[in-house]
């Protein structure tokens, strides 16, 4: 069954994933989907108030009982929100295993720019270092990024079809953003392996991620370097700090609070990671997924501890700013259901520019030139769906 409905009303109905994820096109709406589900949204049928969780849920529960927001928050908590009631709704079945076939899109051609050059880099993971040993920082998670500047226009249509064929059970997402220069459309997309926070009902869930390392062709090899990752302190250090964060931060706002002593293993076709599954009960019917997913952002995972502390060391030794990557991108519904992943493992596209970023946390048992190839590798996933081979 198929439906297309005014968001604002009827009951959203069940649509064929891969004809959904086929529909979209830069500038037409969002698409989002993940274990639980797929989601497109079609045309604006209001802005939102950035960032106000509260007013959000009144102009929610305004429009009517079904009505969504989607869009996505930036990693700077104090800067806008991009939040809007779409025109149209449909949901579909998770992606999953499905086979997304069909053209992958030629590579693109064009130059990609480091920012900073892979030496600084290493240099602004020894700087965090230096902080760290000087006291009153214990992690911090720094980025890179990657300019590429294309040929010609970049069709980000094939680069969400290539990232659901590599990995169509990741969070994959394409986010419409506000153009910057009218008539090119600025596309967030991505396939991120984090779930900040899903509320549906009572049943609040977050995922952080944090400790990596990368997979091998070999299955032998792939097992060893996964056992290797579940038993490294340094990495189930720097796990334990964001999984104390996240139950810190939830525990005042929930009920029931479940918190795993010791974490599994996740992979993504190029990375494992550390991952812990905390799961609570929300009571308050005023407490949405957006008030959660805000309540919790930004982690440890995209951020560090202490929060003030590594927000300054971001901000003083990253070269840019990092807009919406390390946000979150989802949806947040009338009944206070709504599902907010990392924006990671992502890239904007707007006319012929890409940019993709990629991080990793610094702890103080870190290496400079192992931070650098983490990144590398965590670049590959928007590089593969690029055709470009810089790392
Ligand atoms: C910052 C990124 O990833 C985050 C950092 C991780 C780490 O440091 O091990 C793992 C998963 C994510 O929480 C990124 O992909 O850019």
């Amino acid at each position: 069954m198929t439906s297309t409905s005014p968001a604002a009303r009827a009951p959203l109905g069940v649509a064929d994933p891969v004809r959904l994820l086929r529909s979209w096109t830069p500038g037409s709406g969002s698409w989002f989907s993940g274990p639980a589900g797929s989601l497109r949204t079609r045309g604006v049928l209001t802005g939102l108030p950035p960032g106000d969780a509260d007013a959000v849920l009144r102009c929610l529960r305004d429009l009517g009982d079904d009505a969504v927001a989607v869009g996505a928050l930036p990693f700077d908590p104090a800067a806008d929100a991009h939040l809007v009631v779409p025109e149209h709704v449909e949901r579909a079945d998770p992606l999953g295993a499905v086979l997304v076939a069909g053209p992958g899109g030629s590579p693109v051609a064009g130059t990609a720019r480091p920012i900073p050059a892979p030496a600084a880099y290493e240099a602004m993971v020894a700087e965090a270092l230096a902080r760290m040993a000087a006291g009153g920082l214990d992690k911090v998670v720094l980025a890179r990024a990657l300019e590429v500047v294309a040929d010609g226009p970049v069709d980000a249509v094939p680069m969400l079809r290539e990232l659901a064929r590599r990995d169509p059970r990741s969070y994959l997402f394409a986010v419409d953003l506000p153009p910057e220069r009218a008539g090119t459309p600025r596309t967030l997309l991505g396939a991120s392996p984090e779930l900040l926070l899903s509320r549906r009902g009572a049943t609040v869930t977050a995922n952080p991620l944090a400790g990596s390392a990368a997979r091998s062709s070999d299955p032998e090899e792939d097992r060893r370097r996964g056992e290797a990752l579940l038993a490294s302190a340094k990495d189930r250090h720097e796990h334990a700090l964001v999984v104390a964060d996240v139950a810190e931060r939830l525990r005042p706002v929930v009920d029931d609070l479940e918190v795993p002593a010791a974490p599994s293993l996740v992979r993504t076709p190029t990375l494992w990671h550390l991952s812990t599954t905390v799961r609570a009960r929300a009571t308050d019917r005023d407490t949405s997924a957006l008030h959660l997913a805000q309540a919790l952002h930004p982690t440890p995972a995209v951020c560090g501890v202490p929060r003030a502390a590594a927000h300054t060391a971001i901000t003083e030794i990253e070269p840019f700013d990092r807009g919406f990557y390390t946000g979150a991108v989802g949806w947040t519904d009338a009944r206070g259901d709504g599902e907010w992943v990392m924006a990671l493992r992502c890239g904007e596209v707007q006319g012929d520019r890409v940019r993709l970023w990629a991080g990793a946390g610094i702890v103080p048992a870190s290496r400079p030139a192992d931070e650098l190839a983490e990144t590398g590798v965590k670049l590959r996933t928007l590089l593969d769906a690029l055709g470009l081979d810089e790392a």
